[in-house]
């Protein structure tokens, strides 16, 4: 579809000129008059540009005037402004408000031509990135890591070396562990944080685009459309997360490495290479060891991506942030959906801990959500454990479950309470990912005692384990 341009002018015989120019390139064009007649008509449909005059006879506002009510009703539609020899400081003061860029009158058609090819090329390229990072869930800056698991506060301490520098950096773990989280806070907290972050999922792409994704088209697909630009140019002053990296075809490998080696490369079906400068962030959940002996993973890719590696455990690994994780999503759903967060009882916390979050980060975010809008029982009442989603509540210890638990009433006191004492500890245990000091100070006893009790009761090593 043709750009739609926007002229403003108070001359006929200019706003003629203009449109003649740029629609001998296939824009297509609209004309005003004045200030009335120019915001009727980015009121009647969002041009893709405008083209306007400073000085504007017969007009209600002048050129600033304008430019001022379009950024901030449209701060996304580029604005090109027209100026006479006397008023360049007027001009300058435009691209303060936000116009895209001045030019001269006499104009030259090339100097137009350019300058509009480049405005449309910049809004689109901050649409795009505005997109990707919508896509990703996550329009807000990420800054922090939530959670203060002993991998959390390793991961912050690295994460404070390594942002600042330029380093490539690969993040492994398992699904919706929060690699991209990490590679969001390396962006933010780099001298790039300004510049664009661009994700390409690798294992979302199919092969065949891989390559037009990443490095544009010179031509467009066909004869009459645009030239397509890739992510590596998209993400130029910035950073580039190539997400699943060990699913890309190997022959793109091969051109990754050139890329990383010298910073330039070709957009396909073109012959001059393109210079750029962009930090790479990669990330897998598979083992990268057995994909590069399996071929599927290039070792030169791999080392050359492989400055800073990360490694992001598991859920299960770190359960002592499931609190601070689940207390963080139920305020972000809340905020989404406009309402008050619902406190979340200690024992449902103990139940999240308890339970071995296949899906990761990302499933107990969907839990959470889920909670919010389904758990049972008043909006003011804390969340209990027996409120949880089916899957984790079937397997909430006996313990949290204490009014559903039948078994235990039909049970001498010495064995009831040995129950009691066992899925008690058990579920401690588990909060803290088997770990015994951390178990004993919470429970109030002694590491020594806390074991001797564990293996009288019958909890074995695995059993700690099952985290
Ligand atoms: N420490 C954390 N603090 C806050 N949010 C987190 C954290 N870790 C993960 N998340 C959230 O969990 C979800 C999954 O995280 P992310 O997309 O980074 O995982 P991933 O490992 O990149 O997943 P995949 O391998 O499937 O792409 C996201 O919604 C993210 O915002």
């Amino acid at each position: 579809m043709a750009h739609d341009i926007l002229i403003v002018d108070d001359e006929a015989d200019i706003r003629a000129l203009i449109a003649g120019i740029l629609e001998d390139e296939g824009y297509s064009t609209r004309e005003a008059a004045n200030s009335d007649a120019a915001i009727e008509a980015v009121r009647a449909r969002r041009p893709s540009l405008i083209v306007q005059d400073i000085w504007l006879q017969g007009s209600k506002l002048d050129g600033l005037g304008i430019l001022s009510e379009v950024k901030r009703d449209h701060p996304d539609v580029p604005v090109v402004m027209i100026s006479g020899h006397g008023n360049i400081e007027t001009a300058v003061e435009a691209i303060k408000i936000g116009a895209y860029d001045f030019i001269e009158k006499p104009f030259q058609t090339d100097r137009l031509l350019i300058i509009v090819e480049r405005a449309i090329e910049a809004a689109n390229l901050r649409r795009e990135n505005k997109e990707l990072r919508l896509r990703a869930g996550s329009a807000a800056p990420v800054t922090e890591l939530v959670g203060n698991s002993p991998f959390v506060q390793q991961v912050r301490q690295a994460l404070d070396k390594v942002a600042p520098t330029n380093s490539r950096v690969l993040i492994t773990g398992p699904a919706g562990s929060g690699k991209e989280v990490v590679a969001r806070i390396i962006h933010n907290r780099s001298r790039r944080a300004e510049g664009p972050f661009v994700v390409l999922n690798c294992a979302a792409m199919h092969p065949d685009r891989m390559e037009i994704e990443l490095f544009g088209t010179e031509h467009g697909e066909t004869p009459d459309s645009p030239r397509k630009i890739g992510t590596f140019e998209m993400a130029h002053g910035g950073t580039l997360l190539l997400d699943e990296v060990a699913d890309m075809p190997l022959e793109t490998q091969g051109k990754i490495v050139r890329v990383l080696q010298d910073q330039t490369f070709e957009r396909v079906g073109g012959g001059q290479r393109v210079e750029v400068d962009v930090r790479v962030i990669a990330t897998t959940n598979r083992d990268v060891q057995s994909e590069m002996a399996a071929g599927r993973l290039r070792e030169d890719l791999y080392y050359r991506l492989n400055v800073v590696p990360f490694r992001v455990p598991a859920l299960r690994e770190r359960k002592e942030d499931i609190p601070a994780l689940a207390r963080h999503f139920m305020h972000l759903a809340a905020q989404a959906a406009g309402t008050q967060p619902r406190q979340l009882g200690e024992d449902a916390l103990a139940a999240l801990q308890a339970y071995d979050w296949p899906g990761n980060v990302r499933q107990l975010r969907n839990a959470i959500d889920w909670v919010l809008i389904m758990a049972p029982g008043d909006a003011s009442e804390p969340v209990r454990a027996d409120m949880l989603p089916n899957e984790i509540n079937a397997i909430t210890p006996v313990v949290l479950r204490w009014e559903k638990s039948s078994e235990i009433m039909t049970l001498p006191l010495r064995e009831a309470r040995e129950l009691f004492e066992r899925e008690y500890l058990l579920a401690q245990v588990n909060r803290f990912s088997g770990n015994i000091s951390r178990t004993a100070a919470f429970v109030g006893m002694e590491r020594s005692a806390l074991h001797r009790k564990l293996k009288l009761l019958g909890v074995n090593t695995d059993e700690k384990a099952r985290s």
